[in-house]
């Protein structure tokens, strides 16, 4: 469903990406895992059409996103790492014009509007200005955005960053729902709680390279046996950076 093929960025000398090659399955959460400045946003920004990529390229469900990009956002929905939103434009209105801006007709968009902001508890401040809702509102808002054209595939940075604990389960909820619905979901985070509860799968990137790909249980070997031992050891600064552990794909791509 999401195919990476040598996706690389670099800026100047800097390689942000590393050729990045991995392929995720239809109906698959997969989780890209990172410390800061690992590299994820900047993969979901090629993802999403907004940064070119260097080299390489990223398909989704056949179609590139660089070239192709106004039709792969037909089938993407896309959470921001930090959503903003027109600050003239109350909740339900910016639900509504994004949902005519993927071609809804104006009635359809508003139902569909009233639905979600119903689904993720925000029918009380619809009405309200959204650039004065708090950062869970926000993410909740921007994540009813990214699915108000019931996209197939969910492309989502870090999407509990910055939530208290309410929000974040109300979050992932939301997400566990739509998964089990059948969604594709690529969700970047450095959380690991949240790929835990989450993903079926996970990739590790560290200083622009994926080091690690595979099922969490595949993941744990003897000498590491929770995810965050494998996290941390796999992104150890103290390591040589340019000899990170061997990439080990353990489930194939
Ligand atoms: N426009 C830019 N010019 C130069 N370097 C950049 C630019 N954008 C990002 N970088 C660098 O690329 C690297 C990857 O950044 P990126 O934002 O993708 O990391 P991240 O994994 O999303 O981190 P975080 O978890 O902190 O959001 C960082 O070292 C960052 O400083």
């Amino acid at each position: 469903m999401i195919e990476f093929d040598g996706l690389a960025k670099r800026y100047g000398d800097y390689e942000a990406v590393k050729p990045l090659d991995l392929a995720v399955r239809r109906g698959e959460v997969f989780g890209f895992l990172g410390p800061n400045g690992a590299g994820k946003t900047t993969t979901i920004r090629m993802m999403m059409g907004i940064l070119v990529p260097s080299a390489g390229r990223v398909l989704v469900d056949g179609l590139d996103c660089h070239a192709d990009g106004a039709e792969v956002k037909r089938h993407v929905g896309y959470l921001p790492d930090n959503p903003i939103f027109y600050d003239y434009l109350r909740g339900r209105e910016i639900l509504q014009f994004v949902g005519e801006m993927h071609g809804l007709p104006r009635r359809d968009a508003a139902a569909r509007a009233d639905t979600l902001l119903a689904e993720f508890g925000l029918g009380e401040v619809s009405e309200e200005f959204a650039v004065n809702y708090s950062m869970g509102m926000k993410k909740k808002l921007g994540l009813a955005c990214a699915l108000v054209h019931d996209p197939a595939v969910l492309i989502l940075d870090e999407p509990i960053n910055g939530l208290d604990p309410r929000a974040a389960r109300d979050v992932q909820d939301l997400l566990v729902g739509r998964a089990a619905a059948g969604k594709t979901i690529f969700v970047s985070t450095h959380l690991l709680d949240m790929a835990q509860r989450m993903c079926d799968r996970v990739g590790i990137i560290h200083r622009g390279a994926l080091v690690a790909t595979g099922a969490l249980d595949e993941l744990r070997d003897d000498r590491a046996t929770s995810l965050e031992e494998v996290f941390l050891r796999l992104t150890d600064e103290s390591a040589e950076p340019d000899k990170p552990d061997e990439p080990r794909a353990v489930t194939p791509q």
